[in-house]
């Protein structure tokens, strides 16, 4: 665990904040407990050799030279740690954005090398990544690629009038690229990084609306078991962890709910805080957990510029994403990975006319003249044609390898709730990124990470499938899977009553009984969108409560054993 290389930053961004939101400054006084030096990375003792570090030094005329001297008309905007402007590297012609860091901030050259030589080790197509330094006199400057393209909070939540919604798809497309982001930063990154504050404005988006995720690494950096103590609380009202805000510790868990507030904007359009609403919806969370719990409300958390364009059971599957990413419990949240997983195959198009959208109730004559034609053109004209077609051929190819997982996890009253959601078994994203970031990981703490990984849902899936235990949902196999009552029984028994949990009903459990009865006729599975399976849901609910029960877990992983299994690995 590395504690936050730039302490003194910590409260310039605290200022900020502060001045953002009046609520926070109820943080101000939260008085830390030293930062936790046993797990100091090596490298922090000793000097960082500028030789080892990956990204390019640039001298400060350099960088006066790209950004004009820093002028007003290349400044990009300001954050908590200083200004960043746009500016084209000279030598290279490379377009980069120039973060200025704070001079009254500067906390010496040993910890800003630290910090730019964890930051430089990082490569993620769906992180901003840092390019050069510079470290000339009192100067200090961060090089990152330049992204071409506008924040969330701007595309969604801002929505211009010249601006069209984004259309479902590629608001799961978002969601899912920012969790790749964030899950390499939690998976892929020695030590672990925690963004610590993620929110929409962090979150560019390039021109093919792929996340991709800055800010992040000024701060804090841990792993998921650590708690760190950072010199005071500086969380963003309405995105922090519920025990961030009480006790200021942060573990990536915090990140997990930081993204189920920004994955609950995406579905709602609303912002985390909107002092414009009345009182009992100012909250996002607060308004939508009493929602959460029942299921025929989901289609109302739908933003509504989203004109009811999206497949219903998509939206259930993404409502209960956010609620178990909003869990109370810290413990309770997914991984990041599971969340990827999740939320990777909702944000496949299907082909046309492969899903229904959700029916629109009798509409005034605008809308209805949307209904037949304007539903489809409403997604081409966000999506673009290039985005479909990729995404017909991404969706193809995964939906013949498409694997049933369900996640249970305790709830802080001690009920637990469930959903469920297709996974991608193919994983060949993340195989691949997996693969592209090993190299550099497993130089660094190979024993360390793989451990870590052993419980990852592509293991576990791939476990699934050895003991043939998996749900297979083969498209247009038709196939039955006769044994998996049986099995559920079977391991139900097994596991005696101990811990039978199979008779509470959580409301995702409500919702999915509902589901599967309502869609008996058309499919079986609720959330698979052209699959001929006919394995039942409450089958496959059954089966997978049966391991939960005997605290066998799957898909998002239920996270009290991923802790502990963690927490004895380490
Ligand atoms: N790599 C980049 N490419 C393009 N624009 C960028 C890039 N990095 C930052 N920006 C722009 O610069 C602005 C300021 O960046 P900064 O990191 O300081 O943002 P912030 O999120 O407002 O601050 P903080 O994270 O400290 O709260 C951002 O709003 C963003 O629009």
């Amino acid at each position: 665990m590395v504690d936050c290389c730039f302490p003194c930053f910590s409260s310039q961004k605290s200022k900020r904040i502060n001045s953002k939101s009046a609520e926070s400054s109820k943080h101000d006084n939260f008085v830390a407990k030293p930062p936790d030096m046993k797990n100091k990375r090596p490298e922090d003792a000793a000097p960082i050799d500028p030789a080892n570090i990956k990204a390019t030094h640039y001298t400060f005329r350099e960088l006066a030279t790209a950004t004009k001297n820093f002028r007003q008309e290349c400044l990009l905007g300001e954050g908590g740690f200083g200004r960043v402007y746009k500016g084209v590297i000279p030598a290279t012609g490379q377009a980069v954005a120039v973060k200025q860091l704070d001079r009254n901030g500067m906390n010496g050259n040993k910890e800003f090398l630290n910090e730019v030589y964890t930051l430089s080790q990082l490569n993620h197509e769906n992180i901003v990544n840092l390019v050069g330094y510079c470290a000339d006199g009192d100067q200090r400057l961060l090089v990152y690629e330049f992204v071409q393209g506008t924040a969330l909070d701007n595309r969604l939540l801002e929505n211009k009038g010249d601006q069209t919604p984004l259309d479902w798809y590629t608001r799961m497309k978002v969601a899912a690229t920012a969790a790749k982001g964030l899950e390499y930063l939690h998976d892929n990154a020695n030590p672990p990084i925690i963004f610590k504050d993620l929110k929409p404005s962090d979150i560019l988006l390039d021109g093919d609306n792929n996340a991709k995720l800055f800010g992040f690494g000024l701060g804090q950096h841990g792993n998921d078991k650590m708690n760190l103590a950072p010199t005071r609380v500086m969380g963003t009202y309405g995105y922090s962890a519920p025990e961030y805000v009480r006790t200021g510790q942060l573990t990536l868990k915090s990140d997990v709910y930081s993204f189920g507030v920004v994955l609950l904007e995406l579905i709602t359009g609303r912002q985390a805080v909107d002092t414009t609403r009345p009182n009992d919806e100012q909250n996002l969370v607060s308004w939508a957990q009493p929602i959460f719990k029942n299921p025929k409300r989901f289609s109302d958390m739908a933003d509504p510029n989203l004109n009811k364009n999206f497949p219903e059971k998509d939206l259930n599957q993404a409502v209960a994403i956010a609620s178990m990413c909003l869990q109370e419990e810290a413990e309770a949240r997914p991984l990041m990975s599971d969340v990827v997983t999740a939320l990777s195959f909702l944000s496949i198009v299907p082909p046309p006319g492969a899903v229904q959208p959700m029916p629109i109730p009798k509409a005034p004559s605008m809308d209805s003249k949307k209904d037949s034609k304007g539903k489809q053109d409403h997604r081409d004209s966000e999506s673009g044609s290039e985005s479909d077609r990729r995404s017909e051929r991404s969706y193809s190819r995964a939906s013949s390898r498409r694997t049933m997982s369900r996640t249970c996890s305790s709830d802080s009253d001690g009920s637990y709730s469930s959903s469920s959601y297709l996974s991608d078994s193919s994983h060949s994203d993340r195989e691949v990124s997996i693969k592209r970031t090993s190299r550099k990981h497993s130089s660094r703490d190979a024993g360390k990470k793989h451990s870590s990984r052993k419980h990852s849902t592509k293991d576990i899936i791939r476990k699934q499938k050895s003991t043939k235990k998996s749900v297979a949902v083969e498209e247009g196999g038709n196939k039955k899977s006769s044994e998996l009552k049986k099995k559920s029984t079977k391991k139900s028994s097994k596991k005696g009553s101990g811990n039978n949990k199979s008779n509470k009903k959580s409301p995702l459990k409500m919702w999915s009984d509902k589901s599967s009865k309502k869609s008996d006729d058309d499919e079986s599975i609720s959330i698979s969108r052209s699959s001929s399976s006919v394995i039942s849901e409450d089958e496959i609910i059954e089966h997978m409560e049966s391991r939960v029960s005997g605290n066998i877990s799957f898909g998002l992983i239920s996270s009290e054993s991923t802790n502990s299994n963690r927490s004895d690995e380490e």
